[in-house]
């Protein structure tokens, strides 16, 4: 087993909303490992950004309360103080955004914002940060190195711009990153090379990789830990495999029936009924999932589920997972 990098335990985040808290993360536990891709995996609205941002710890501590712990090389960073969390942040633990255009500064350019990172988290000088920044650009596949050195961000293309991202997160060789839905924005071709790019410096490092995505396909490209996320919880984890070969919560069943097949096309796809409820409005008694297969009945929701272990390393947060059917075809979750 690879060392472990971050330990999850207990991780509930709270918004405020009129003045009172609503739990967006709700008592997470899980961990990475050097060398390991763990996939969060769920719907918009699931929790994942909260999750990414309280590692992070940015979120807005005013109206944010994470408790549980964020152990990192022995520390909890919930304890840490922000001069602490700014040496960490960047240089140890690092995060790819979604968006690169809005996570880039447009007014600087893509050279100097490489190096503003070597310089806050390095001893390099002025020379070394350049050269370090030159062959970062090269390392992420930018064709041009010296000529995009010089450029904005808006002067790129959405798979350039990732590419700068990718090269500002891995500038300073952090042990852990975390992407938040780094290839979502990106067309399908692009797409491949940026997650081959990723897997490939996560292979050459051996870090340690959170990413976040709402895509299964993905998931089966990149990860070898899955964790599915619903309504705040963890409502199913296991190895890539086991997920996908052998899903058995209801919602990670629905979200694998959803994808589109060459065969399934020919008929109806499935849809999951509803949404994921908003934090303030959760019905957070018994099953948060309850409300979206209707056609399972009531009594098999009655207990509170908590995740448990079914099989090694396979947890499931459900009580009816065993009797769990889709309706047949024309019933109430086909449109
Ligand atoms: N700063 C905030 N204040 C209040 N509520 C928030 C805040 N940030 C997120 N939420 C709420 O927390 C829940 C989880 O949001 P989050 O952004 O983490 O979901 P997500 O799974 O990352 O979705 P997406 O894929 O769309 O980013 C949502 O109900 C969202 O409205």
């Amino acid at each position: 087993m690879e060392k472990e990098l971050l330990r999850v335990e207990n991780l509930t985040t709270s918004f405020c909303i009129d003045d009172q808290y609503y739990a967006a993360v709700d008592d997470l536990s899980f961990a990475v490992h050097e060398n390991e891709i763990v996939a969060i995996v769920g719907e918009s609205g699931c929790g994942k950004s909260a999750l990414a941002l309280s590692i992070m710890q940015l979120h807005d501590k005013k109206r944010t309360k994470s408790e549980g712990s964020i152990i990192y090389k022995g520390t909890n960073l919930l304890n840490e103080a922000e001069s602490k969390l700014n040496k960490v942040r960047g240089r140890h633990i690092s995060m790819i955004f979604q968006e690169p255009l809005t996570a880039l500064n447009p007014l600087m350019t893509v050279g100097k914002q490489i190096e503003e990172s070597l310089h806050y988290h390095t001893d390099l000088s002025k020379k070394q940060q350049k050269a370090k920044t030159l062959t970062l650009l090269e390392q992420v596949g930018i064709p041009y190195p010296k000529r995009t050195y010089k450029q904005y961000p808006h002067e790129l293309s959405g798979g350039m711009r990732q590419r700068v991202m990718i090269a500002i997160a891995v500038a300073c060789s952090p042990s852990l990153v975390i992407a938040d839905e780094p290839t979502t924005a990106l067309d399908v071709t692009i797409q491949a090379q940026i997650l081959d790019l990723l897997k490939d410096i996560q292979q050459k490092t051996k870090m340690g990789i959170i990413f976040i995505t709402h895509d299964l396909g993905v998931v089966a490209e990149i990860a070898d830990q899955v964790i599915v996320m619903y309504a705040g919880q963890i409502v199913e984890k296991g190895s890539v495999k086991t997920i996908l070969e052998r899903p058995l919560h209801p919602y990670t069943k629905s979200l694998l029936h959803s994808i589109p097949t060459v065969k399934k096309e020919k008929n109806r796809l499935h849809v999951i009924q509803g949404m994921v409820p908003s934090i303030a409005k959760m019905n957070r008694s018994g099953c948060r999932f309850k409300e979206r297969i209707p056609w399972i009945s009531v009594q098999s929701h009655a207990q509170f589920p908590r995740l448990h272990e079914v099989e090694p390393g396979h947890f499931v947060r459900c009580t009816c997972y065993k009797q769990f059917h889709f309706p047949k075809e024309g019933g109430t979750a086909i449109r």
